[in-house]
């Protein structure tokens, strides 16, 4: 079998020859690099100091970035499904991105065979750059309700990405966006709930308790809020996995020194482990 598509050739002379019937000329044809944009990708890698370990450290953040790419794409239109009743789309999107961030964590221990002597040749050259200034990190958090008005400001010398972190910025949580959902279906929220400051980190409310108690005792009635409240757990387990080796492969690498991004580095990690983006679905399993 070759390509489904019928560019109108003869079926090669030796379809069982050494090159197993696959076209090898593509003077005319789009191929695989032309596709995937691979000589813009493999040129992006550019070390500024003569340290081997570098191009690791280089690759492990490019392709963090791409599968933030990705978890962000996903939970857009997650949200947007969420936001006009379509649950089995959600299900699906958001089962994808806890995938990724289980890949993610995974990527920790690649890095982590980096040891501080090898990071040391890296690091003078890394300047005052750092993750804290991530706009597709900050997007995610943002996305999942972790709103900080000052972690705006590293994008403010560029309008583009202000842009687009400002909306993440402004715009209801994916959470936000299941409470509203959650009152459609008939489930009494208040005004506060329904329609707050979305610039504002979402805050525990009694109400929303109340509804995930109904939901968790009674499953059957509200299946797919359920099922919902459940892939929102596999998301935010994970992402506080990744949180988790963040802190710890830092620790390993740079011990308690400064980071380059200004914050006192682990202790700011270790404060973000404290984070929690759906405080109810986790306090709800107290309850039951
Ligand atoms: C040796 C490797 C690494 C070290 C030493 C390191 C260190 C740090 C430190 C100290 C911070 C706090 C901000 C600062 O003052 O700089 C930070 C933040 C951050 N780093 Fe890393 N990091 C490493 C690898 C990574 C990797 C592979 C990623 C993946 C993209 C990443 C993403 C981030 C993000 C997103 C933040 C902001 C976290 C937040 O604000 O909650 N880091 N990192
Ligand atoms: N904050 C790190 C530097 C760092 O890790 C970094 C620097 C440039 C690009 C990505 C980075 N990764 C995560 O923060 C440090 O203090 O060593």
């Amino acid at each position: 079998m070759g390509c489904p598509i019928d560019h109108g050739k003869a079926p090669q002379a030796e379809p069982h020859g050494d090159h197993h019937g696959a076209q090898l000329d593509f003077s005319r044809d789009m191929s695989y690099g032309d596709y995937l944009q691979l000589d813009a990708i493999l040129a992006a890698q550019k070390p500024l100091s003569p340290a081997h370990d570098e191009m690791l450290f280089i690759v492990q953040h490019q392709t963090s970035e791409l599968w933030m790419k990705l978890a962000l794409h996903e939970l857009v239109a997650a949200r947007q499904h969420v936001a006009e009743d379509r649950l089995p789309q959600a299900f699906k999107m958001l089962a994808r991105v806890s995938k990724i961030f289980e890949q993610l964590v995974h990527a920790w221990d690649v890095l982590a065979t980096m040891t501080p002597p090898e990071y040391s040749a890296v690091r003078p050259y890394l300047s005052n750059s750092s993750g804290f200034q991530s706009h597709q990190y900050r997007q995610i958090e943002f996305l999942l309700g972790n709103k900080n008005a000052a972690m705006l400001r590293p994008h403010a010398h560029h309008p583009e990405r202000l842009a687009a972190v400002q909306a993440a910025f402004e715009t209801p949580s994916l959470y936000d966006e299941a409470l509203r959902l959650a009152s459609r279906r008939g489930i009494p929220l208040p005004a506060e709930v329904l329609d707050r400051d979305w610039t504002q980190p979402y805050a525990a409310h009694p109400a929303v308790m109340a509804l995930w108690q109904q939901v968790y005792r009674t499953p059957e009635q509200h299946w797919d809020l359920y099922q919902l409240a459940e892939e929102f757990v596999d998301l935010e387990d994970a992402f506080r996995l990744w949180r988790f080796r963040h802190v710890t492969t830092v620790e390993r690498v740079i011990g308690f020194k400064r980071g380059t991004g200004g914050t006192a580095g682990v202790s700011y990690l270790r404060k973000m482990l404290d984070v929690v983006l759906f405080p109810e679905l986790w306090t709800v399993r107290t309850e039951l």
